[in-house]
Protein backbone atom coordinates (compact mmCIF):
# COMPACT_ATOMS: atom_id res chain seq x y z
CA UNK A 1 0.00 0.00 0.00
CA UNK A 2 1.49 3.36 -0.81
CA UNK A 3 2.66 5.15 2.04
CA UNK A 4 0.03 8.28 1.34
CA UNK A 5 -2.85 6.00 2.04
CA UNK A 6 -1.52 5.15 5.30
CA UNK A 7 -1.94 7.62 8.58
CA UNK A 8 0.64 8.34 10.36
CA UNK A 9 0.88 7.88 13.93
CA UNK A 10 2.96 9.47 16.60
CA UNK A 11 3.80 7.83 19.60
CA UNK A 12 3.22 10.29 22.82
CA UNK A 13 5.33 9.73 25.95
CA UNK A 14 6.95 10.71 28.64
CA UNK A 15 6.90 9.76 32.79
CA UNK A 16 4.41 10.22 34.72
CA UNK A 17 2.68 14.01 34.55
CA UNK A 18 5.35 15.27 32.49
CA UNK A 19 3.25 17.23 30.47
CA UNK A 20 1.92 14.86 27.51
CA UNK A 21 -1.80 15.49 28.04
CA UNK A 22 -1.30 19.10 27.89
CA UNK A 23 0.58 19.44 24.97
CA UNK A 24 -2.52 17.00 23.74
CA UNK A 25 -4.68 19.47 24.68
CA UNK A 26 -2.98 21.73 22.66
CA UNK A 27 -2.75 19.66 19.32
CA UNK A 28 -5.92 19.36 19.70
CA UNK A 29 -7.22 23.37 20.36
CA UNK A 30 -4.98 24.29 17.60
CA UNK A 31 -7.06 24.39 13.68
CA UNK A 32 -3.94 23.49 12.21
CA UNK A 33 -4.41 19.86 14.00
CA UNK A 34 -8.02 19.42 14.73
CA UNK A 35 -8.39 16.57 12.20
CA UNK A 36 -6.01 14.18 14.83
CA UNK A 37 -7.25 11.38 16.41
CA UNK A 38 -6.49 10.71 19.53
CA UNK A 39 -6.08 7.15 21.53
CA UNK A 40 -4.83 7.65 25.85
CA UNK A 41 -3.76 4.72 27.26
CA UNK A 42 -5.03 4.77 30.99
CA UNK A 43 -4.20 2.81 34.02
CA UNK A 44 -7.21 0.14 34.13
CA UNK A 45 -9.40 1.29 36.78
CA UNK A 46 -8.37 4.92 37.45
CA UNK A 47 -9.26 6.62 34.22
CA UNK A 48 -9.42 10.40 34.17
CA UNK A 49 -7.88 11.55 31.52
CA UNK A 50 -10.21 10.96 28.95
CA UNK A 51 -12.28 13.56 31.00
CA UNK A 52 -9.74 15.80 31.23
CA UNK A 53 -8.77 16.24 27.82
CA UNK A 54 -10.83 19.14 26.15
CA UNK A 55 -11.72 18.73 22.77
CA UNK A 56 -14.49 19.21 20.10
CA UNK A 57 -17.36 17.21 19.95
CA UNK A 58 -16.50 15.82 16.19
CA UNK A 59 -13.05 15.14 17.62
CA UNK A 60 -11.79 11.35 18.17
CA UNK A 61 -10.36 10.81 21.33
CA UNK A 62 -10.52 7.32 22.81
CA UNK A 63 -9.46 6.15 25.83
CA UNK A 64 -8.09 2.51 26.28
CA UNK A 65 -7.44 0.84 29.11
CA UNK A 66 -3.71 -1.02 30.39
CA UNK A 67 -2.00 -2.13 32.48
CA UNK A 68 0.03 0.34 34.65
CA UNK A 69 3.20 -1.35 33.38
CA UNK A 70 2.60 -1.68 29.77
CA UNK A 71 -0.07 -0.85 27.26
CA UNK A 72 -1.56 -3.71 26.09
CA UNK A 73 -0.68 -4.67 22.77
CA UNK A 74 -3.96 -6.41 21.57
CA UNK A 75 -5.90 -3.34 23.32
CA UNK A 76 -4.10 -0.44 20.84
CA UNK A 77 -4.58 -2.78 17.99
CA UNK A 78 -7.55 -3.60 18.41
CA UNK A 79 -8.35 0.23 18.91
CA UNK A 80 -6.65 1.33 16.20
CA UNK A 81 -8.33 -0.72 13.34
CA UNK A 82 -11.66 -0.33 14.54
CA UNK A 83 -11.09 3.90 14.10
CA UNK A 84 -10.06 2.91 10.70
CA UNK A 85 -13.15 0.69 10.15
CA UNK A 86 -15.23 3.20 10.83
CA UNK A 87 -13.57 5.80 8.92
CA UNK A 88 -13.34 3.97 6.01
CA UNK A 89 -17.04 3.35 6.66
CA UNK A 90 -18.29 6.38 7.58
CA UNK A 91 -18.88 6.02 11.15
CA UNK A 92 -16.76 8.68 11.96
CA UNK A 93 -15.42 12.29 10.63
CA UNK A 94 -12.32 10.73 9.95
CA UNK A 95 -8.68 12.20 10.30
CA UNK A 96 -5.48 12.73 8.98
CA UNK A 97 -3.04 11.82 11.92
CA UNK A 98 -3.26 9.64 15.18
CA UNK A 99 -1.42 10.57 18.59
CA UNK A 100 -1.71 7.85 20.93
CA UNK A 101 -0.85 8.62 24.58
CA UNK A 102 0.99 6.07 26.54
CA UNK A 103 0.90 5.63 30.10
CA UNK A 104 3.17 7.33 32.22
CA UNK A 105 4.84 4.46 33.21
CA UNK A 106 4.72 2.61 29.85
CA UNK A 107 8.13 1.16 28.77
CA UNK A 108 8.02 2.35 25.00
CA UNK A 109 9.36 -0.43 23.47
CA UNK A 110 5.85 -2.69 23.15
CA UNK A 111 3.90 -0.01 21.34
CA UNK A 112 6.57 0.58 19.02
CA UNK A 113 6.80 -3.12 18.42
CA UNK A 114 3.26 -3.37 17.80
CA UNK A 115 2.90 -0.47 15.51
CA UNK A 116 6.29 -1.29 13.21
CA UNK A 117 5.60 -4.99 13.47
CA UNK A 118 1.53 -5.92 13.69
CA UNK A 119 1.07 -6.51 9.79
CA UNK A 120 -2.80 -5.25 9.55
CA UNK A 121 -1.71 -1.84 11.54
CA UNK A 122 1.30 -1.52 9.17
CA UNK A 123 -1.23 -1.99 5.99
CA UNK A 124 -2.87 1.20 7.79
CA UNK A 125 -0.96 3.10 10.03
CA UNK A 126 2.88 4.52 10.06
CA UNK A 127 4.54 4.97 12.93
CA UNK A 128 5.92 8.76 12.29
CA UNK A 129 7.85 9.17 15.19
CA UNK A 130 7.74 9.24 18.83
CA UNK A 131 7.76 12.29 21.23
CA UNK A 132 8.51 12.05 24.24
CA UNK A 133 7.59 14.85 27.58
CA UNK A 134 10.57 15.89 29.63
CA UNK A 135 9.90 17.45 32.64
CA UNK A 136 12.30 20.51 33.12
CA UNK A 137 11.32 20.62 37.07
CA UNK A 138 11.25 16.96 37.76
CA UNK A 139 13.21 15.75 34.99
CA UNK A 140 16.92 14.55 36.61
CA UNK A 141 15.36 13.20 39.31
CA UNK A 142 13.22 10.93 37.26
CA UNK A 143 15.63 10.17 35.01
CA UNK A 144 18.20 8.73 38.00
CA UNK A 145 15.29 6.87 39.84
CA UNK A 146 13.34 5.27 36.82
CA UNK A 147 14.25 3.25 33.77
CA UNK A 148 11.46 3.40 31.67
CA UNK A 149 11.80 7.16 31.86
CA UNK A 150 15.21 6.56 30.49
CA UNK A 151 13.76 4.31 27.76
CA UNK A 152 11.18 6.92 27.14
CA UNK A 153 14.06 9.64 26.14
CA UNK A 154 16.61 7.33 24.30
CA UNK A 155 13.83 5.94 21.93
CA UNK A 156 12.81 9.66 21.02
CA UNK A 157 12.31 11.78 17.57
CA UNK A 158 11.75 14.94 19.58
CA UNK A 159 11.80 15.58 23.38
CA UNK A 160 9.90 18.30 24.78
CA UNK A 161 10.98 20.16 27.61
CA UNK A 162 8.24 21.29 29.24
CA UNK A 163 7.28 23.57 32.92
CA UNK A 164 10.56 25.25 31.14
CA UNK A 165 8.32 28.31 32.12
CA UNK A 166 8.59 27.47 36.22
CA UNK A 167 12.41 27.73 35.50
CA UNK A 168 12.87 31.42 35.98
CA UNK A 169 16.52 32.33 37.65
CA UNK A 170 19.44 31.68 36.60
CA UNK A 171 20.40 28.25 38.29
CA UNK A 172 17.31 26.44 37.25
CA UNK A 173 18.19 28.18 33.73
CA UNK A 174 21.40 26.49 33.94
CA UNK A 175 19.66 22.77 35.40
CA UNK A 176 17.35 23.32 32.32
CA UNK A 177 20.36 23.33 29.92
CA UNK A 178 21.99 20.46 31.71
CA UNK A 179 18.69 18.76 31.50
CA UNK A 180 18.39 19.02 27.55
CA UNK A 181 22.10 17.80 27.22
CA UNK A 182 21.61 14.90 29.09
CA UNK A 183 18.80 14.12 27.16
CA UNK A 184 20.44 14.74 24.26
CA UNK A 185 23.29 12.13 25.01
CA UNK A 186 20.42 9.60 25.12
CA UNK A 187 18.81 10.60 22.35
CA UNK A 188 21.59 12.09 19.60
CA UNK A 189 19.54 12.16 17.00
CA UNK A 190 16.39 13.46 18.17
CA UNK A 191 15.78 17.19 18.34
CA UNK A 192 15.32 18.85 22.02
CA UNK A 193 12.97 21.48 22.18
CA UNK A 194 11.73 23.82 25.08
CA UNK A 195 8.31 24.39 25.39
CA UNK A 196 8.54 27.62 26.50
CA UNK A 197 10.48 29.21 23.51
CA UNK A 198 8.58 31.68 21.56
CA UNK A 199 9.31 30.09 18.69
CA UNK A 200 8.22 26.68 19.69
CA UNK A 201 5.66 25.09 17.21
CA UNK A 202 3.44 21.70 17.09
CA UNK A 203 4.25 21.06 13.65
CA UNK A 204 7.65 20.36 15.15
CA UNK A 205 6.13 17.05 16.51
CA UNK A 206 4.56 16.19 13.21
CA UNK A 207 6.99 16.68 10.97
CA UNK A 208 8.88 12.98 10.70
CA UNK A 209 7.85 10.67 8.49
CA UNK A 210 8.84 7.28 9.20
CA UNK A 211 10.33 6.25 12.88
CA UNK A 212 14.01 4.40 12.15
CA UNK A 213 15.30 1.95 14.82
CA UNK A 214 18.19 1.72 12.94
CA UNK A 215 19.12 5.78 13.68
CA UNK A 216 19.15 4.94 17.39
CA UNK A 217 21.64 4.13 20.01
CA UNK A 218 22.53 0.84 19.52
CA UNK A 219 21.43 -0.44 23.30
CA UNK A 220 18.12 1.35 22.34
CA UNK A 221 18.44 -0.96 18.89
CA UNK A 222 18.61 -4.01 21.31
CA UNK A 223 15.85 -3.84 23.25
CA UNK A 224 13.31 -2.80 20.46
CA UNK A 225 14.85 -6.22 19.11
CA UNK A 226 14.71 -7.73 21.98
CA UNK A 227 10.83 -6.66 22.06
CA UNK A 228 10.60 -8.59 18.95
CA UNK A 229 11.49 -11.46 19.87
CA UNK A 230 9.51 -11.34 23.25
CA UNK A 231 6.56 -10.27 21.51
CA UNK A 232 4.85 -13.72 21.03
CA UNK A 233 5.65 -15.15 24.79
CA UNK A 234 4.31 -11.92 25.88
CA UNK A 235 1.19 -11.87 24.54
CA UNK A 236 0.17 -15.20 25.82
CA UNK A 237 1.16 -14.13 29.13
CA UNK A 238 -1.40 -11.59 29.41
CA UNK A 239 -5.15 -12.36 29.79
CA UNK A 240 -6.71 -9.51 29.52
CA UNK A 241 -10.48 -10.60 29.42
CA UNK A 242 -9.52 -11.49 33.51
CA UNK A 243 -7.10 -9.13 34.21
CA UNK A 244 -4.57 -11.22 35.49
CA UNK A 245 -1.19 -11.31 33.87
CA UNK A 246 2.36 -12.03 34.72
CA UNK A 247 4.26 -9.01 34.62
CA UNK A 248 8.22 -8.77 33.40
CA UNK A 249 8.40 -7.34 36.71
CA UNK A 250 11.85 -5.93 34.96
CA UNK A 251 9.53 -3.32 33.35
CA UNK A 252 8.70 -1.23 36.52
CA UNK A 253 8.94 -1.91 40.08
CA UNK A 254 6.90 -4.32 41.91
CA UNK A 255 5.70 -1.70 44.27
CA UNK A 256 4.32 0.73 41.94
CA UNK A 257 0.72 0.96 42.24
CA UNK A 258 -2.24 2.48 41.12
CA UNK A 259 -5.68 3.30 43.05
CA UNK A 260 -8.87 5.91 42.92
CA UNK A 261 -10.06 7.20 45.80
CA UNK A 262 -13.64 8.50 45.44
CA UNK A 263 -15.40 10.61 48.20
CA UNK A 264 -19.13 11.32 48.00
CA UNK A 265 -19.86 14.53 50.10
CA UNK A 266 -18.47 18.16 48.45
CA UNK A 267 -15.10 18.87 50.53
CA UNK A 268 -14.71 22.27 52.36
CA UNK A 269 -11.54 23.68 50.72
CA UNK A 270 -9.44 24.32 53.83
CA UNK A 271 -10.34 20.86 54.95
CA UNK A 272 -9.26 19.27 51.99
CA UNK A 273 -6.20 21.79 51.11
CA UNK A 274 -4.66 20.97 54.57
CA UNK A 275 -5.49 16.99 54.19
CA UNK A 276 -3.55 17.35 51.09
CA UNK A 277 -0.51 19.13 52.37
CA UNK A 278 -0.02 17.01 54.95
CA UNK A 279 -0.31 13.85 53.05
CA UNK A 280 2.48 15.07 50.46
CA UNK A 281 4.65 16.03 53.96
CA UNK A 282 4.17 12.55 55.30
CA UNK A 283 4.31 10.57 51.84
CA UNK A 284 6.77 12.78 49.82
CA UNK A 285 8.46 10.75 47.28
CA UNK A 286 5.91 7.76 47.91
CA UNK A 287 3.60 9.50 45.85
CA UNK A 288 4.65 9.67 42.30
CA UNK A 289 1.19 11.20 41.13
CA UNK A 290 -1.75 12.57 42.17
CA UNK A 291 -4.36 13.96 39.97
CA UNK A 292 -8.29 14.01 40.38
CA UNK A 293 -11.55 15.90 40.03
CA UNK A 294 -12.48 17.75 43.41
CA UNK A 295 -15.99 18.89 44.30
CA UNK A 296 -15.78 21.72 46.92
CA UNK A 297 -18.32 22.30 48.71
CA UNK A 298 -18.23 26.18 48.59
CA UNK A 299 -18.38 25.58 44.63
CA UNK A 300 -20.25 22.16 43.93
CA UNK A 301 -20.98 23.01 40.24
CA UNK A 302 -16.97 23.77 39.08
CA UNK A 303 -15.17 20.86 39.87
CA UNK A 304 -11.32 22.06 40.57
CA UNK A 305 -8.43 19.81 39.08
CA UNK A 306 -5.60 18.90 40.77
CA UNK A 307 -2.13 17.68 39.42
CA UNK A 308 1.06 16.71 41.79
CA UNK A 309 4.24 15.59 40.33
CA UNK A 310 6.21 14.04 43.01
CA UNK A 311 6.97 16.73 45.01
CA UNK A 312 5.21 19.63 42.65
CA UNK A 313 1.56 20.45 43.20
CA UNK A 314 0.56 22.40 40.01
CA UNK A 315 -1.47 25.29 39.88
CA UNK A 316 -5.13 24.05 40.06
CA UNK A 317 -7.68 24.75 37.68
CA UNK A 318 -11.42 25.42 38.34
CA UNK A 319 -13.37 24.08 34.74
CA UNK A 320 -16.79 25.40 34.09
CA UNK A 321 -18.71 22.18 34.53
CA UNK A 322 -17.90 18.82 35.24
CA UNK A 323 -17.31 16.37 32.29
CA UNK A 324 -19.55 13.82 32.89
CA UNK A 325 -22.44 13.04 35.08
CA UNK A 326 -19.94 11.30 38.29
CA UNK A 327 -20.31 14.58 40.63
CA UNK A 328 -18.03 13.12 43.64
CA UNK A 329 -14.33 13.80 43.99
CA UNK A 330 -11.96 11.76 42.36
CA UNK A 331 -8.58 11.47 43.17
CA UNK A 332 -5.97 8.98 41.71
CA UNK A 333 -2.98 7.79 42.96
CA UNK A 334 0.16 6.24 41.70
CA UNK A 335 2.46 5.50 44.44
CA UNK A 336 5.57 3.36 45.07
CA UNK A 337 5.70 1.72 48.29
CA UNK A 338 2.42 2.91 50.09
CA UNK A 339 -0.67 1.18 49.33
CA UNK A 340 -4.35 2.21 48.97
CA UNK A 341 -5.04 1.41 52.30
CA UNK A 342 -3.47 4.83 54.42
CA UNK A 343 -3.79 6.83 51.75
CA UNK A 344 -7.51 6.60 51.77
CA UNK A 345 -8.53 5.90 55.53
CA UNK A 346 -6.15 9.50 56.01
CA UNK A 347 -8.26 11.32 53.24
CA UNK A 348 -11.80 9.71 54.78
CA UNK A 349 -10.89 10.82 58.01
CA UNK A 350 -9.93 14.64 57.21
CA UNK A 351 -12.80 14.53 54.44
CA UNK A 352 -14.92 13.38 57.46
CA UNK A 353 -13.62 16.03 60.16
CA UNK A 354 -14.41 18.72 57.16
CA UNK A 355 -17.77 18.13 56.55
CA UNK A 356 -18.84 17.97 60.41
CA UNK A 357 -16.74 20.94 61.05
CA UNK A 358 -18.84 22.62 57.90
CA UNK A 359 -22.11 20.94 59.23
CA UNK A 360 -21.63 22.14 62.64
CA UNK A 361 -20.48 26.17 61.48
CA UNK A 362 -23.62 26.03 59.10
N1 LIG B 1 3.89 25.54 34.22
C1 LIG B 1 3.72 24.49 33.42
N2 LIG B 1 2.94 23.47 33.84
C2 LIG B 1 2.80 22.41 33.00
C3 LIG B 1 3.44 22.33 31.73
N3 LIG B 1 3.11 21.15 31.15
C4 LIG B 1 2.29 20.52 32.04
N4 LIG B 1 2.10 21.26 33.15
C5 LIG B 1 1.29 20.92 34.34
O1 LIG B 1 1.75 19.68 34.85
C6 LIG B 1 0.67 18.92 35.37
C7 LIG B 1 0.67 17.54 34.72
O2 LIG B 1 0.44 17.71 33.33
P1 LIG B 1 -0.24 16.58 32.42
O3 LIG B 1 -0.30 17.13 31.05
O4 LIG B 1 -1.48 16.10 33.06
O5 LIG B 1 0.85 15.44 32.52
P2 LIG B 1 0.77 13.95 31.90
O6 LIG B 1 2.14 13.63 31.43
O7 LIG B 1 -0.34 13.84 30.93
O8 LIG B 1 0.42 13.12 33.22
P3 LIG B 1 0.09 11.53 33.34
O9 LIG B 1 -0.89 11.22 32.26
O10 LIG B 1 -0.49 11.39 34.71
O11 LIG B 1 1.37 10.82 33.23
C8 LIG B 1 -0.59 19.74 35.09
O12 LIG B 1 -0.92 20.48 36.24
C9 LIG B 1 -0.16 20.68 33.98
O13 LIG B 1 -0.89 21.90 33.99
C10 LIG B 1 4.29 23.44 31.33
O14 LIG B 1 4.92 23.45 30.26
N5 LIG B 1 4.38 24.47 32.22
Amino acid sequence: MADLDRIPVTLLTGFLGAGKSTLLSAILRDPRFSDTAVVVNEFGEVGLDGALIAHAPEQIVETTTGCLCCTVRGDISATLLRLHADMTEGRNGGFARLVIETTGLADPAPPIQTLIADPRLVQRFALAGVVTALDAVNGDATLDRHAEAVRQVAVADRIVLTKTDLARDPASRRDVATLAARAQGLAPGAAVIDRADPGFDLRRLFDMTAFDPAAKRMDVRAWLNAEALANGAHDHAHDHHHHHHHHDVSRHGPDIRAFCVTLDAPLPTMAFTTALELLIANQGPALLRVKGLVCLAEKPERPVVIHGVQHVFHDPMILDAWPDDDRRTRLVFITQGVGRGPVEDFLRAWAGAGVAVGEALA
